[in-house]
């Protein structure tokens, strides 16, 4: 992911710093070092590392901690505000009824990106509609189409059109009752003046409130000159950048902000039209930092759960807390997870687990975590109702039928019940706290969150 390098390569650098109280001048050099390394190999532009470096490394050396800050947390403190500073605001997208132009180069990700925000915008009780004016692409009407019946949104796109300014202005008017209106458009390999003009002419006759570039994090030092190109034409407002799932660098696009005095407005990571995050400064570069970001995570944990809970009308996540927690509930709770995204995605928000603890897993952890999650499932899916509602009944012989049954061995099935114990047990826990003890409990895990050190509470994320 974007600049993924700097998080742990910084966090190993911090760690030097354990139990020191005051910084000299060969530690700061050493960490801002480190800091124009990784990010000048992320692709970040020459004199925006040697600004952001120069300013960290002034900071370091002439601010005074705050009483009782370890030298650690003041220098992360310092890098986290200056990388904010860096990456700016997010762009300003309110949630009320709105028409937004997708521009961008080809294979950028903006048919995907287009069904994707407007699922976004959906999840907020709003009603968006796709209007797809790509017709430089075969395929790209079926894309956009099918991935707007996944998103389960309003689509308009005519493939038997060739003009794409006239279907823009149709799309308008066939989806008049929709709050918020996505316009796609066509993309080609190199900026050409056919493509700029086109666009401009889709502007004119859309009058979007928001125009925003969509951008592949892997481009490089180019994305300035496009960001600059598609400024001139039709005013870019915010940029969204795609495949941060991917291995890509980040830092051209990173640039490209920065350059055109923009904003970044929505991440995009994986290919399913859920794979979107508003973009946040303050919870990404705590995520980068491996000091999680736990807004992103609860808005994940309760999107997740409301949609397992959509599926199965008996289903109340609630009841856990209240009664007794079942083998049926472990499985919910599964599908729960697996809803969330990707492990390691996960991991990434939560404070302290994210980067430093990621970095001392073996390579495979998390396929191995989720090989063993799909057993369970399957082994599940093979017990009987009675078994799912009471796995303490489950002895030894419903064990190797059980194995028998899923296909897996007698082994992995006693795993999945010891799992249940353990999770019955901490519930249990959970069950007797009253609200107080929780907010306590959710206090002290925040106040966690400095990776492995001391804690940064009151800061970014954890002081909303
Ligand atoms: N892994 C990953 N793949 C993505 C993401 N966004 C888009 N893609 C993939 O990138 C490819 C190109 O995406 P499109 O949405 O078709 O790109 P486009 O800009 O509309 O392309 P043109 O219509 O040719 O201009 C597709 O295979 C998408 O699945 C992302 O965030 N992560």
């Amino acid at each position: 992911m974007v600049l993924d390098n700097l998080g742990s390569s910084l966090r190993s650098s911090l760690d030097k710093l354990q139990g020191k109280s005051r910084l000299d001048e060969d530690d700061v050099e050493e960490i801002v070092r480190e800091i124009q390394r990784s990010l000048l190999s992320a692709d970040v532009d020459v004199s925006l590392v040697m600004d952001l470096s120069s300013s960290i490394e002034e900071r370091a050396l002439n601010e005074q901690p705050p009483g009782g800050t370890s030298a650690r947390d003041h220098v992360l403190k310092i890098v986290y505000e200056e990388l904010v500073g860096l990456i700016g605001e997010s762009t300003d997208i309110p949630l009320e009824p709105q028409t937004i132009l997708l521009a961008g180069l080809q294979g950028s990700g903006k048919t995907t990106t287009a069904a994707k925000m407007a699922w976004w915008f959906s999840t907020k009780g709003l009603r968006p509609a796709v209007i797809q004016t790509d017709t430089f692409r075969p395929g790209a009407y079926d894309q956009a189409k099918q991935m707007c019946e996944r998103a389960e949104v309003e689509f308009y796109g005519d493939p038997d059109e060739e003009d794409p300014v006239k279907i823009a202005r149709e799309g308008m008017e066939a989806t008049e009752s929709a709050d918020i209106h996505i316009v796609d458009t066509a993309g080609r390999h190199a900026l050409e003046d056919a493509l700029i003009a086109e666009i401009e002419e889709i502007e004119r006759a859309v009058d979007p409130d928001r125009s925003l570039l969509v951008l592949d994090a892997a481009i490089g030092q180019g994305a300035k000159d496009q960001a600059r190109q598609f400024d001139d034409s039709i005013g870019i407002d915010g940029v969204v950048i795609t495949k941060l799932d991917g291995t890509a660098k980040g830092g051209g696009a990173l640039t490209a902000v920065n350059e055109t005095d923009s904003s970044i407005g929505f991440l995009g990571t994986g290919e399913t039209v859920q794979d979107i995050e508003r973009f946040e400064p303050n919870g990404f570069i705590s995520r980068l930092l491996g000091m999680g970001d736990l807004k992103q995570l609860s808005e994940r944990v309760e999107r997740a759960m409301q949609e397992t809970q959509d599926e199965d009308d008996d289903w109340d996540p609630e009841d856990i807390m209240k009664g007794s927690f079942t083998l049926k509930d472990m499985q919910k709770q599964m599908e729960a997870m697996n809803r969330m995204g990707p492990l390691d995605q996960v991991l990434d928000m939560i404070p302290g687990l994210g980067g430093g603890f990621k970095d001392q897993l073996p390579d495979d952890a998390m396929d191995v975590t989720q090989d063993r999650m799909r057993a369970f499932d399957v082994i599940m899916d093979s017990m009987t109702e009675n078994e799912l509602e009471n796995p303490r009944t489950v002895g030894a012989s419903r064990v190797r039928r059980i194995a028998r049954g899923s296909g897996k061995d007698e082994e992995t099935v006693q795993q999945l019940l010891e799992q249940h114990k353990m999770m019955e047990q901490t519930i249990k826990q959970f069950q007797g706290m009253g609200d107080g003890d929780m907010q306590r409990m959710m206090k002290k895990l925040q106040n966690q969150g400095g990776g492995g050190g001391g804690g940064l509470g009151g800061m970014g994320p954890f002081g909303d």
